[in-house]
């Protein structure tokens, strides 16, 4: 600042000297018609202040600020010679107060103020003058803090043409050649203006609105904008540069004055005049501005402006791809989220654009068709709470229903160990039950927010939060395809909306905000009743390209926006309250990195989310509660699998003395060969070696590899385990229903539907098999004996348990591929509803009446050898 304030002071000075020297000669050579700056001793002085003045003017004007704009400058290095910040002046014509005696005229712009000419761009020598502007402007300043707003209303932006480069790379706005385009460039201007006011000028670009020629009809409307635009623009980086202006009129009332404007005005032989500048420093003591008439910077031609925009736009296209950086917070966790959550999320011209979640806005829509950039965007929003909001304050739900790994991004895996550590639950490829799990716990979660508030005696989210030390954070559900959820209809959909609709009503005040996303919102039947009651909770909708849909009908500003935009509408979608927002491509590796960053500043005791991806197989080894068992249990779990429930609950049931405590597992997929070696495995851990006797039979090949591994594990660990085959079993239930025995003892049949017909045929006593059977059932528990079966054919199972009169016997039951017909009429509950579906299973127990949809255990890779629903 220093530097320019001397070069200023000098600069006026001097040309003060110069120009009362030119009044003086003036004086002396009244009525010499021929050279008006005659005076041979004024002559000589002025010339001495003419060549200090350009010295001064050279010194202060460097490189692209001053020198002319030909081929020897495009080389020149970009943004070194002015600082932002700073008011920066530019060579805007050459004064000549005495013949072939010449300075540069210097005008501030860019950090003072404003830049117009009264002839339009319509002049060739116009045209190049403002290109020339520009030029000096953006070469000079550092690179990608100018954004251009062009505008010509004459010649179709044809001023523009050799600026191509940088419009296609966005840093400029594409030529406005109508009063609507003027109009938005307005609004632009307007817009950061008003940001600027909210204290937001550090994110704040330089805006230029660049007028080759106003469009026709534009008039006081127009006018009084720029004026307002003119006054508050410098302190907001807005500045004009306007051709033809001001507008000539036929009559009526000329436009209004533009504040801190610097004025070119023609005369005549092709020289001008330049008006007082802005800012402390007068050219003359009356206010007539530069003492002597000044030749147009000859500017930029179309050559050096295309050049000098082919080596911006390089830059300026390395800039767009590494804006996702820009959009994340210098210092992460610096914000609380009491009243709300803000992220920026890309910009509205070159204005960051926040997203805000809170009272107002508390739950939003987001819309696209496929490719439409929905998870791009979902991942920007998602990184960018998480690095503004620390755990305390935010935690994050992500639900995902399609297929794809959208959300793997916040979870740990094999080649990344990081997470996200506001992620509470991930589910990816959910199913629509773990989606209505994730819903009912966080409805339980809000259920418990409010009494917590009551209890306090307060109303408020944040009152409770001042009124406590423990971490309340704001949650955000996010819900990608959630019509899935919705999609059928039946109870769970019907459950869900229930869900839902708690949700979206009174999240807001418990600090729950949803988001859901989907390609349409067509066809989600089980909302159609309560479709608006939901949906008018989402003031804030966010329409991605042919996400129309979500705005109000007839509101089609997304139809036609190209990838990496979106229509944000904070106001349930109303046209009038359209904003388009652009946005970046969060590229993989920033990710990693911004998520590095949030990983490594976690706390001790912050755990990875509980994970739930539909597709993975589940294996008992890896299970953490089977790793846990130990012999010091109270009650015995046989445990079969996972439930598809928030944090996937390992599940079994428990073996103990109760009548019925026996498993069965239906249906012909050979998991059920699996599920009942986990059940064994799991029981055997909770046994003291030698302390329980497994008896394992297999009476199918397929299951013959599962019971190989079995016996060797058990054995192995120094359990009494014997194998067994058809005779054995009926020797082993004809002793244990006369007998009791000595100690625990598990009767483990695979392929248990075989061996109905051999315990059909009466022995010596007159007694079947299944007789035996039917009492060790019965009373086997009591003595701690228990059945665990796999029946390939249920109707064989029914069979040997005495059909309906023995169902209270085997309580426990593992469906696979029964049809949901068979299992209801099996189990004599009509309301049951199940369809078989891969790597699922309906586990069921009949005395507590739970029914629950699991994952089953299964042995590592047997996804890849079957296929399911057989
Ligand atoms: N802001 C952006 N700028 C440039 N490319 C983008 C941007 N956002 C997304 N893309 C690109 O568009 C493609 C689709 O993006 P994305 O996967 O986010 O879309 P989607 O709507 O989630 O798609 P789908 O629903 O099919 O999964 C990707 O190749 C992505 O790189």
């Amino acid at each position: 600042m220093g530097s320019i304030a001397q070069f200023l002071g000098r600069a006026v000075d001097l040309h003060r000297q110069a120009a009362s020297l030119l009044l003086d000669a003036e004086a002396s050579v009244a009525g010499l018609e021929d050279d008006q700056f005659a005076g041979a001793a004024a002559d000589g002085e002025l010339r001495r202040l003419v060549a200090q003045l350009q010295a001064v003017a050279q010194a202060g004007l460097p490189g692209w600020l001053g020198m002319p704009l030909d081929g020897r400058i495009v080389s020149r290095q970009l943004g070194q010679d002015a600082r932002s910040g700073g008011p920066l002046f530019l060579r805007v014509g050459d004064a000549e107060p005495i013949r072939n005696s010449v300075f540069w005229a210097a005008a501030p712009f860019v950090g003072a103020g404003h830049l117009a000419i009264d002839t339009d761009a319509r002049d060739r020598s116009v045209a190049a003058w403002l290109r020339g502007v520009l030029v000096r402007t953006i070469a000079a300043l550092p690179e990608g803090s100018v954004r251009v707003l062009p505008v010509d209303g004459a010649m179709l932006g044809a001023v523009f043409t050799a600026f191509r480069p940088l419009i296609d790379a966005e840093a400029w706005a594409a030529p406005a050649t109508t009063l609507a385009g003027l109009r938005t460039a307005l609004d632009e201007a307007e817009r950061q203006i008003t940001a600027a006011q909210a204290g937001d000028l550090q994110a704040l670009p330089v805006l230029l609105i660049a007028v080759a020629a106003l469009p026709s009809g534009h008039g006081r409307a127009e006018w009084a904008r720029l004026a307002a635009i003119a006054h508050a623009g410098p302190a907001a980086r807005v500045h004009l540069l306007l051709a033809g202006w001001p507008p000539t009129l036929m009559h009526g009332d000329g436009p209004p004055r533009l504040d801190h404007t610097t004025m070119i005005s023609s005369g005549v032989d092709g020289w001008w005049r330049m008006s007082e500048t802005p800012g402390p420093y007068r050219l003359s003591a009356d206010g007539s501005g530069l003492a002597a008439p000044i030749r147009l910077d000859p500017g930029a031609s179309e050559d050096v402006a295309a050049e000098f925009s082919r080596r911006m736009a390089a830059t300026a296209a390395v800039a767009r791809r590494t804006d996702f950086a820009s959009l994340m917070p210098d210092r992460i966790w610096q914000e609380s989220s009491a009243t709300g959550l803000r992220a920026t999320v890309g910009r509205d011209g070159r204005i960051p654009y926040e997203l805000v979640l809170d009272d107002a806005t508390p739950h939003m829509l987001l819309a696209g068709r496929s490719g439409a950039g929905k998870t791009n965007l979902l991942l920007i929003l998602l990184y960018a709470l998480a690095s503004r909001y620390s755990p305390d304050e935010l935690g994050l739900y992500l639900l995902d229903f399609k297929e794809g790994v959208s959300f793997v991004e916040f979870t740990p895996t094999l080649k990344d160990p990081s997470w996200i550590p506001h992620a509470r639950t991930v589910g990816i490829e959910s199913d629509r039950e773990y989606g209505l799990a994730v819903l009912q716990a966080l409805t339980r979660e809000m259920n418990r927010r409010a009494a917590a508030l009551k209890a306090a005696g307060v109303t408020k989210l944040a009152d409770l939060r001042a009124s406590t030390d423990v971490a309340l954070p704001r949650l955000v559900v996010v819900i990608d395809e959630f019509q899935v959820l919705f999609g059928a209809n039946d109870t769970l959909a019907r459950d869900a909306v229930a869900a839902l609709e708690d949700l979206a009503r009174k999240g807001r005040s418990y600090g729950i905000h949803l988001i859901l996303a989907s390609q349409t919102l067509a066809g989600i039947e089980a909302l159609y009743t309560k479709k608006d009651s939901i949906f008018g909770q989402f003031p804030l909708r966010i329409a991605l390209p042919g996400g129309s849909g979500i705005l109000e009908s007839g509101n089609t500003a997304a139809d036609g926006l190209p990838v990496g935009s979106a229509v944000v509408n904070n106001a349930g979608g109303v046209e009038q309250a359209n904003r388009t927002v652009r946005f970046p491509e969060a590229d993989p590796a920033s990710l990693a990195a911004q998520r590095h960053i949030l990983w490594q500043s976690r706390s001790p005791v912050n755990e990875p989310p509980a994970v739930f991806a539909g597709y993975a197989e589940h294996h008992i080894d890896d299970d953490p509660l089977y790793r846990a068992l130990t012999p010091q249990v109270r009650r015995r779990q046989a445990l079969v699998g996972r439930a598809i429930d928030v944090g996937l609950p390992t599940v079994g049931f428990a073996m103990d003395a109760v009548p019925g405590r026996h498993l069965a597992v239906l249906g012909t997929s050979t998991i059920g060969a699996d599920v009942l070696h986990a059940a064994t495995a799991s029981l055997a851990s909770q046994h003291e070696p030698g302390t329980a006797r497994f008896v394992v039979a297999s009476f199918a090949a397929v299951a013959d590899q599962v019971v190989d591994d079995l016996v060797a594990a058990l054995t192995a660990a120094g359990h009494d385990c014997t194998e067994a085959d058809g005779g054995t079993v009926r020797a082993i239930l004809a002793e244990l229903a006369t007998a009791v025995p000595g100690r625990p003892t598990y009767l483990v049949a695979f392929a248990a539907d075989v061996i109905v017909p051999l315990l059909g045929e009466r022995g010596p006593e007159r007694r079947t098999g299944l007789d035996d059977l039917r009492i060790v059932l019965r009373q086997g528990p009591g003595h701690g004996v228990h059945v665990l079966s796999w029946w390939r054919v249920a109707r064989r199972f029914s069979d040997a348990i005495g059909g309906s009169a023995g169902r209270e016997d085997v309580a426990c039951l593992v469906a696979l591929n029964v049809p949901g017909s068979e299992l209801s009429s099996l189990l004599g509950d009509h309301t049951l509803s199940w369809q078989p579906r891969s790597n699922r299973a309906l586990l069921l127990d009949r005395h507590d009446q739970r029914q629950r949809l699991i994952v089953p255990f299964v042995r590592p890779g047997r996804h890849d050898e079957i296929n399911e629903p057989g």
